[in-house]
C-alpha cells in the first residue's frame, strides 16, 4: 500500500534564490500520527500548504495515496482536497460571515452533500469538543481556543484520509488538548494519516514520530 501522503524532492521558495525546501522528502503512512517541528519561520505552515494542495511546489511532487498531484488542474486539486484532506489552519481561519455551524458544514457542502444530512454530524463534532453551545455564534464572538476546536470540527467533517493541522493546540488548556489528541488517535485508528505542525512539547511526545524541519 502506498503512503497516504508523500513529498518527493520538493522544492519551494517565496523569493527567487531563497528556497525554503530544496529537495525535501517525507512519507506518512496510513495510521501514523506525525509531529512536524522546527524553529519559527522555518516553513512548517508553508509545508502544510504544499502538502494540502493549496500551494504548488516549484519542483518535485506531492503524492496523495500514491497519485502524483502535479499535473492535476486547480479543479481536480480542489476535488482531492474536498474528498481526502482535512485542514486545520493556524489561527483557525473561520469564515467571519457565517455561523459556527455553517463553518463546520462548509466542507460537506463542497462535496455536494445536502445540508440536512450533515447537520447531525456537525452537531456531534461540536459537542465532542465542548463547543455545541456556540453553534449559532459568529467567529468574531469566539475565544481563540473555541475557534481552534471549531476549525478542527470543520476539518473532521468529511472523515479525511489525511489530516493536516497547524498548531491545533496552541490556544488550548490541557483538558481540551487531550480531547484533540484523542480525536487524532481515532482518526489514525480509522486508517488516516495525521501530520501536525506544533511547538507543543506535550503533543510532540504523544506522536508516533517527529519530522524536524
Ligand atoms: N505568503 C508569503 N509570502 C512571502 N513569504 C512568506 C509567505 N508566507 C510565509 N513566508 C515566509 O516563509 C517563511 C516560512 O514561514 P512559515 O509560516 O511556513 O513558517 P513556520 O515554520 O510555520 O513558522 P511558525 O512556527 O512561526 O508558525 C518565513 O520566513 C515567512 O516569513
Amino acid at each position: 500500500m502506498p503512503p497516504r501522503l508523500e513529498a518527493r524532492d520538493l522544492r519551494f521558495g517565496f523569493r527567487p534564490g531563497e528556497l525554503l525546501f530544496d529537495g525535501w522528502n517525507t512519507a506518512i503512512a496510513a495510521g501514523e500520527l506525525v509531529a512536524l517541528t522546527g524553529p519559527s519561520g522555518r516553513g512548517k505552515s508553508t509545508l502544510l500548504h504544499l502538502l494540502g494542495l493549496m500551494v504548488r511546489p516549484a519542483g518535485g511532487a506531492v503524492l496523495v495515496d500514491g497519485q502524483p498531484t502535479g499535473s492535476a488542474s486547480d479543479a481536480e486539486r480542489a476535488r482531492l482536497r474536498a474528498d481526502l484532506l482535512g485542514f486545520v489552519f493556524q489561527d483557525a481561519l473561520l469564515d467571519p460571515g457565517r455561523t459556527v455551524l455553517d463553518n463546520v458544514l462548509e466542507t460537506a457542502l463542497y462535496r455536494s452533500e445536502p445540508r440536512r444530512a450533515s447537520i447531525g454530524r456537525a452537531r456531534e463534532l461540536l459537542a465532542r469538543f465542548g463547543v455545541e453551545r456556540r453553534a449559532d455564534a459568529r467567529p468574531g464572538q469566539l475565544s481563540g481556543g473555541q475557534a481552534q476546536r471549531i476549525a478542527l470540527c470543520r476539518a473532521l467533517m468529511n472523515r479525511p484520509g489525511i489530516l493536516l493541522a497547524d498548531e491545533p493546540t496552541g490556544n488550548l488548556d490541557a483538558a481540551s488538548a487531550a480531547v484533540v489528541l484523542d480525536a487524532f488517535r481515532e482518526v489514525t485508528e480509522a486508517g488516516a494519516a495525521v501530520l501536525v505542525a506544533t511547538h507543543d512539547p506535550w503533543l510532540v511526545a504523544h506522536c508516533d514520530r517527529v519530522v524536524e524541519l
